[in-house]
């Protein structure tokens, strides 16, 4: 009889957040040769369609190379032409001063909640005041204790950012959006089962009585109808759900342990963190309010002595381990809701369009990247048909690869059915804006280029638009588009634009519709149900690798893993139950076939045993009873 190490390794996964988008495809472009700006004064009169002028525009016969620049950010970019426009560069001082006078970024000194979830188990013990219990050592487990719901705030560390995730420093929280952010889930594990003997006056032998540990607390995200924004996520990383209770004496099982629930703003994506650069598999999207999905499912709770009792084992000295709570980190992710997304390049007027058509009162400026955050409004035609619009942020040429306010927002477009292309009819060349918008969005997402659009030529009142109008429809209907034109500031042609998109909408919705029906309902409890069918990989199902160099042998198995890690070694009866596990379930029988030497190395699930021959050929079978007494155990504590 020899030692055995035994090794447990707990692998931490640290996980960081990618910023990679595809990579951008050479586009071969110049900058325009004249991009100066030639603004001139507004036309008195409102212009529609027939308001074509007698002298068609002159293209310029440039290469066409970026979206128009505007003179407010000319000089910078044109210098770095590539150069990528944060937030903080683009000239937004109303807004500033509007923060500043709301107290300097009040996001910022959000407090982190007190609040702490999970249980408090303190001391646990299976003795009870009027039962005498045997005594089996030392049953406490300090270290078992601990878990509670935690909660982390961001402080300097923010610690569910690291790696890599790029931050826009030196913006007032007021003007961050929070539409992304990364958390840990754990679900609770299982309590303990414990080993106890019924003892009472004249019955001085009574049955074992060690009852099990309760299971511990599910993970569940649910939609909260009031949140618009990641920003709780900010103040709060770690949800962490209780673990059950540990069995008592008396047979008294331990309580479930308290669940968790993550609330998010309706469209949230949720998608498995992972560490390299390439997205986790979207696990979830939670579109509509009251949604709830059981996300993780809290660990089994260990059994109680009393489990064991056999015809055979009368007095089992054993009992199991609460079953591990999986856990993991998950990118979270905003995406608007809303039927209709206005797209267009900064300063064509799309917060314009969005005040005039509802109730919403974006800020509206003469310069571009006046909107920073997408806002939302709702077009009412009638008591029961509305719509939903968002008015996002300009677009830049590069805007797929982050350049401008593009990569933060463009993902809001995926989620709208409709998009309306609003252009800038005062710019230099529309129509080249126009075919930089669309080659900007494919090159996000090919599926924004397929999804339904509809184009409107703004600012129809200038002289300089309507001028260049012919030209550019003449553009679009060699396309096969028919453009819509207006004046958004006067309201001239606004009305067809929304009841076009409208009719838009109507038709998607009902395509949709039609596909639904025919689609089963989507199970949002699909997680959890992949963690329990993986939980119910039968023991004997493992496998066995050899590594010749280190005469090592991997024996692993799901089942195996939960049977280790449930294995509680403190008590008498569980080595050899171990034992007879592994007989019975084949490893043994495995091991030997395939050539396991005395003094080779095992890894049961992660557990690092030393095989044995034993001396020993008594019993039925030579190769049974050798691999019984086979592996043995150091003196565990
Ligand atoms: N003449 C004229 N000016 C317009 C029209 N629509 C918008 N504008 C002006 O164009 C400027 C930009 O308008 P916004 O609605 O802020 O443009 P935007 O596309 O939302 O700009 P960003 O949010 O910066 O991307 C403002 O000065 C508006 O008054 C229009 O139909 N005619
Ligand atoms: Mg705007």
């Amino acid at each position: 009889m020899s030692s055995i190490t035994v090794g447990t390794s707990l692998s931490v996964v640290a996980l960081s957040r990618s910023n990679a988008r595809r990579p951008k495809k050479p586009h071969g472009k110049k900058l325009p040769q004249d991009s100066s700006p030639q603004f001139k004064p507004k036309a008195p009169s409102s212009s529609n369609d027939k308001l074509s002028s007698s002298s068609s525009m002159a293209v310029e016969a440039t290469t066409y190379t970026r979206l128009p620049l505007k003179d407010d950010f000319l000089a910078s970019s044109l210098v770095e032409p590539y150069r990528e426009i944060k937030l903080s560069d683009s000239a937004v001082p109303d807004f500033v001063e509007r923060s500043n006078e709301l107290g300097g970024g009040e996001f910022d000194e959000l407090s982190i909640e007190d609040e702490l979830e999970g249980f408090d188990y303190g001391e646990y013990e299976v003795e009870d005041d009027e039962h005498e219990e045997e005594d089996y050592g030392s049953f406490e487990e300090g270290s078992d204790y601990e878990e509670g719901a935690e909660i982390v705030g961001f402080g300097n560390k923010e610690e569910g950012l690291e790696g890599g995730e790029e931050k826009e420093k030196g913006v007032p929280a007021l003007m961050r959006c929070f539409d992304r952010a990364k958390v840990y889930v754990k679900a609770g594990d299982g309590g303990n089962g414990v080993v106890a003997f019924r003892r009472e006056k004249f019955v001085p032998f009574g049955g074992p009585s060690g009852g099990d540990g309760g299971r511990g607390g599910n993970v569940y995200v649910e939609v909260d109808e009031s949140m618009n924004s990641l920003l709780p996520f900010r103040n709060r990383v770690h949800f962490r759900a209780g673990r059950g209770g540990h069995g008592q004496g008396r047979k008294q099982h331990g309580a479930k342990g308290e669940d968790v629930v993550v609330k998010v703003a309706p469209g949230t994506v949720i998608r498995e963190a992972r560490e390299d650069a390439i997205e986790g598999e979207v696990l979830l999207e939670l579109l509509h309010p009251g949604q709830r999905a059981l996300l993780l499912p809290g660990g089994r709770g260990g059994r109680g002595n009393a489990a064991f009792k056999s015809g055979l084992t009368k007095v089992p000295k054993i009992a199991e381990k609460g079953e591990p709570g999986p856990e993991m980190w998950l990118e979270l992710e905003l995406k608007l809701v809303a039927d209709v997304g206005i797209v267009g390049a900064p300063n064509a007027g799309k917060s314009t369009l969005l005040s005039v058509i509802s109730a919403a009162q974006p800020n509206i400026a003469n310069y571009p990247f006046t909107t920073l955050l997408p806002n939302l409004g709702v077009v009412s035609f009638d008591y029961d048909s509305t719509m939903v619009v968002a008015d996002l942020p300009g677009l830049l040429e590069g805007a797929h690869q982050g350049f401008g306010l593009g990569h933060e927002f463009l993902r809001h477009t995926e989620r709208c059915s409709v998009l309306v292309h609003v252009v800038d009819g005062s710019s230099q060349q529309p129509q080249y804006e126009f075919d930089a918008i669309r080659l900007e969005l494919e090159l996000f997402n090919p599926e924004l280029a397929d999804k339904p659009y509809l184009v409107a030529y703004n600012k129809m009142d200038l002289p300089e638009a309507s001028e260049r109008w012919p030209a550019f429809k003449e553009h679009l209907l060699a396309m096969g588009i028919q453009p819509h034109c207006m004046s958004a500031i006067s309201k001239q042609g606004t009305k067809e634009v929304v009841c076009a998109a409208y009719e838009l909408v109507q038709r998607i919705k009902e395509a949709n519709k039609e596909l639904e029906g025919g689609a089963a309902a989507f199970n949002l409890n699909h997680v959890a149900d992949r963690i329990t069918q993986k939980r119910n990989v039968p023991i004997n199902e493992f496998q066995i690798i050899h590594d010749i160099s280190s005469k090592t042998w991997h024996v692993d198995g799901e089942g195996l893993e939960r049977f280790v890690q449930m294995t509680n070694w403190r008590y008498v009866d569980s080595e050899r139950r171990f034992q007879h596990v592994l007989e019975a379930c084949g490893v043994n029988k495995g091991l030997i076939e395939r050539g396991v030497k005395e003094g080779d190395t095992v890894i049961v699930a992660g557990l690092e045993l030393v095989w044995y021959d034993s001396p020993d050929t008594s019993g039925s079978s030579g190769a049974r009873k050798r691999s019984t007494d086979s592996i043995r155990w150091p003196d565990w504590k």
